[in-house]
């Protein structure tokens, strides 16, 4: 079994993350963490935290001489704007003194910081949170509900695309399908592995030129309306082999792995896999994926993917491809209606420095929690103490599966 935890806070000293029940022999670098968490700040739309922001990143356990030994991997990313916050994120007792707003000195944005929150943003976790765990302030609940913690998932997440890469010669990409009304047609090609350069210069990840532009524009128009929006991604992992994931009980499915891990994303209110949604608005004969035995090959195949590489919960050789579906961002610059948690009096919502638009990043993101839920199910197939011994795990499977089914 691989597993992962993650802790730390948005404006907190660092994140940590600890991914554990991979095999040895994977190679990976701090470089290659910091690339992909270079990724996750990208994007049109994004506020302004992501520009100063280093992700300064530590593999602080699991690795020696660029190669996992087997045991968890620890990884630390450090919060850039530590300094500023010392005070009112410490996790040792603090003076409350050196806390008490004062109007007469100091910096506004230092008052701003350490004054409670107490006008909850309606879509964030700020109001069942200070209800549910008892604070007056949703200072607390904002710092752990932030999808500041996705980095740490990025960061676990390039350990396991590695291992996927590495053990099995499975390759991902993730790319941007909609943002907001602007989405990206229907028929327009995939990209593959090779597009990966072009997506990350793009600057929402969209792999369609035109529909890119377009979604420029809406965020455009929508940081000047003093608005935010949301959209869609997709994940495609290419070379996967058939079979991994079971239909022998719900929680083995893959599907349903997978679309639980994107769930737990911040902000994800709904998953796909293949055509999804759509395949409900069509006939059978218009809506499975036939099979046929490729004439020169003699391998099976099929003639569409509208599956999206899932039957019965199991990987059956396509193409897999998941969709995640993201509301709006709910820190609204034109704040939305609340109430004021001390007086119970009306109140327009609490509203710093906030993302207009985080669909780009959530690609990244999603792009790590498939590479997770991945990397479990292989292993879970596979077994194997090392990367060696599950590529040849890998090959003695696939020789073994009937001439007829190949
Ligand atoms: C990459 C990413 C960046 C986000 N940035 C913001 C942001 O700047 N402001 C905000 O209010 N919400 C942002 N969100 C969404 C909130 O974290 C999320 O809405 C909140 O935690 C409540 O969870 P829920 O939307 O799943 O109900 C972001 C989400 C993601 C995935
Ligand atoms: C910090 C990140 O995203 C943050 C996610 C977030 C939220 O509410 O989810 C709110 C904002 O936090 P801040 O007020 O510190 O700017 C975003 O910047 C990040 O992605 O690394």
């Amino acid at each position: 079994m691989v597993r992962w935890l993650t802790a730390g806070e948005s404006h907190g000293e660092a994140l940590v993350g600890i991914l554990e029940g991979l095999p040895a022999g994977v190679e990976v670098t701090t470089a290659d963490v910091r690339d992909a968490l270079a990724r996750r700040r990208l994007g049109h739309g994004r506020g302004a935290r992501m520009k100063f922001e280093q992700d300064e990143v530590r593999i602080l356990g699991g690795l020696r001489h660029g190669v996992t030994q087997g045991g968890p991997v620890a990884i630390e990313i450090a919060n850039s704007e530590w300094p500023k916050w010392v005070d009112v994120m410490s996790a040792e007792p603090v003076d409350p003194e050196r806390l008490a707003v004062d109007a007469g000195t100091g910096d506004q944005r230092e008052i701003a910081r350490n004054r409670p929150l107490t006008r909850p943003r309606p879509g964030h976790a700020d109001l069942v949170g200070m209800r549910k765990y008892g604070f007056d302030d949703a200072r607390p609940v904002l710092e752990r509900a932030s999808a500041r913690e996705t980095a740490t998932r990025v960061a676990l997440g390039t350990v396991a695309a590695k291992f996927l890469e590495q053990a099995v010669g499975v390759r991902l990409v993730a790319h941007v399908v909609g943002i907001g009304p602007v989405t990206v047609p229907d028929d327009a090609p995939l990209p593959t592995p090779d597009d990966v350069p072009r997506l990350d210069a793009d600057p929402v990840r969209c792999a369609d030129v035109a529909t890119s532009a377009a979604m420029v524009a809406e965020i455009d128009q929508c940081h000047k309306d003093g608005d935010t929006l949301g959209g869609v991604v997709e994940v495609l992992a290419y070379g996967l082999p058939s079979g991994i994931g079971s239909y022998t009980h719900w929680d083995r499915r893959l599907d349903a792995r997978l679309s639980a891990a994107l769930m737990g994303i911040q902000a994800i209110k709904g998953t796909e896999v293949g055509d999804g949604f759509r395949t409900a608005t069509r006939r059978g004969s218009q809506a499975h994926d036939e099979i046929e035995r490729d004439p020169t090959t003699g391998r099976i195949r099929r003639l569409s993917n509208r599956a999206g590489g899932i039957e019965g919960g199991m990987t059956n050789g396509e193409v897999l491809r998941v969709r995640a579906a993201m509301k709006p961002i709910s820190t609204v610059p034109r704040a939305l209606s609340t109430i004021d948690t001390t007086s119970g009096e009306p109140a327009r919502a609490q509203h710093q420095r906030s993302d207009v638009c985080a669909v780009p990043p959530a690609a990244v993101v999603a792009e790590a929690m498939v590479a997770l839920v991945l990397a479990d199910a292989v292993v879970e197939k596979f077994g194997g103490d090392s990367v060696g011994e599950v590529a040849r795990n890998v090959a003695a499977y696939l020789d073994a599966v009937p001439e007829l089914l190949r």
